[in-house]
């Protein structure tokens, strides 16, 4: 991977995109986090993933230069199609993920950021869909997903006059879970993932199947398949271990992955 690094920390592996001055996603940035994933895949050892960016910014969104090598119609949806489906990997994956966003996460930017499970934003980070600036539209689901987070009216706003939020509005909409002063940024996102990496390793796996079955089925069928995640959970020496644990009161050792 030429630019992205990843390293780990004890349970948590950060990835940090590498492509200063603006970390612009050009396909072969989105190919290394592919190539991220599948790493990740294979690591037991992993609970929790961050995102971050280099330098200036989180990513300043596709690579607007790289739109200029292609022609033809098919070349752009298959762009779209390639960006969206990676992205839709990342939030269907079975590790959380937790954007760190500094500086801006515009375009393609935000819309990594938004199939990302949980945002933590600066205060003064620009967050937005500028492509209608471009005379383009957003294509790596930003008009899917924006609405769900921010709600359909704010989503026509961003979207149509193509201007940034700031970071503390992103957390007042429910766009980011908070917002934070630039220096404390890294240790407020790592001090999020150690308590999620506290919990026990079929617990995680089983909310992160279950968060996005809510968005493609229906309540029952939600319903119905927590019920068996939860008796699913119960044959693991973990939720013995915890029940044990609050009964002695005393701290959970959780080791199943
Ligand atoms: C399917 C998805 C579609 C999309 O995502 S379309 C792209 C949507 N994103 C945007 O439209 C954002 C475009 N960029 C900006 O608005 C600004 O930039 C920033 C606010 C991010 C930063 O502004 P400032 O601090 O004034 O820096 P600077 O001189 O504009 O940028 C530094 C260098 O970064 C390059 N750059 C910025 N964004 C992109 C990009 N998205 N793709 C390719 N290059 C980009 C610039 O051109 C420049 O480069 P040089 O130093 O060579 O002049």
């Amino acid at each position: 991977m030429d630019y992205l690094h990843l390293e780990k920390k004890e349970h948590v592996a950060v990835i940090t995109i590498q492509s200063p001055p603006a970390n612009a996603l050009a396909s072969y940035i989105l190919k290394d986090l592919s190539k991220a994933l599948d790493q990740l895949e294979e690591d037991q050892s992993v609970k929790a993933i961050v995102l971050k960016g280099e330098g200036k910014f989180f990513s300043a969104g596709a690579d607007i230069k790289e739109f200029t090598s292609l022609q033809e119609q098919s070349e752009f949806s298959n762009l779209a199609t390639k960006g969206q489906d990676l992205f839709t990997r990342l939030e269907n994956f079975h590790i959380p993920v937790i954007a760190a966003i500094h500086g801006a996460a515009l375009g393609g930017g935000l819309e990594l950021a938004m199939s990302c499970h949980m945002r933590i934003v600066t205060n003064s980070a620009k967050l937005g869909l500028p492509e209608l600036n471009l005379g383009i539209i957003p294509g790596f689901a930003g008009t899917q997903r924006l609405p769900r987070y921010v709600g359909q009216a704010k989503a026509y706003e961003m979207i149509l006059t193509g201007e940034p939020i700031t970071g503390n509005e992103a957390a007042s909409l429910g766009l980011a879970n908070m917002a934070v002063a630039e220096e404390e940024l890294e240790s407020t996102v790592m001090a999020l993932a150690s308590k999620i990496t506290a919990k026990s390793g079929p617990s995680i796996h089983a909310v992160m199947r279950l968060i996005p079955y809510s968005f493609t089925s229906n309540f029952e069928s939600g319903l119905k398949r927590e019920g068996e995640e939860f008796g699913k959970v119960f044959g693991n020496k973990d939720a013995k271990e915890g029940v044990q644990a609050f009964i002695e009161k005393r701290k959970p050792q959780f080791n199943d992955q």
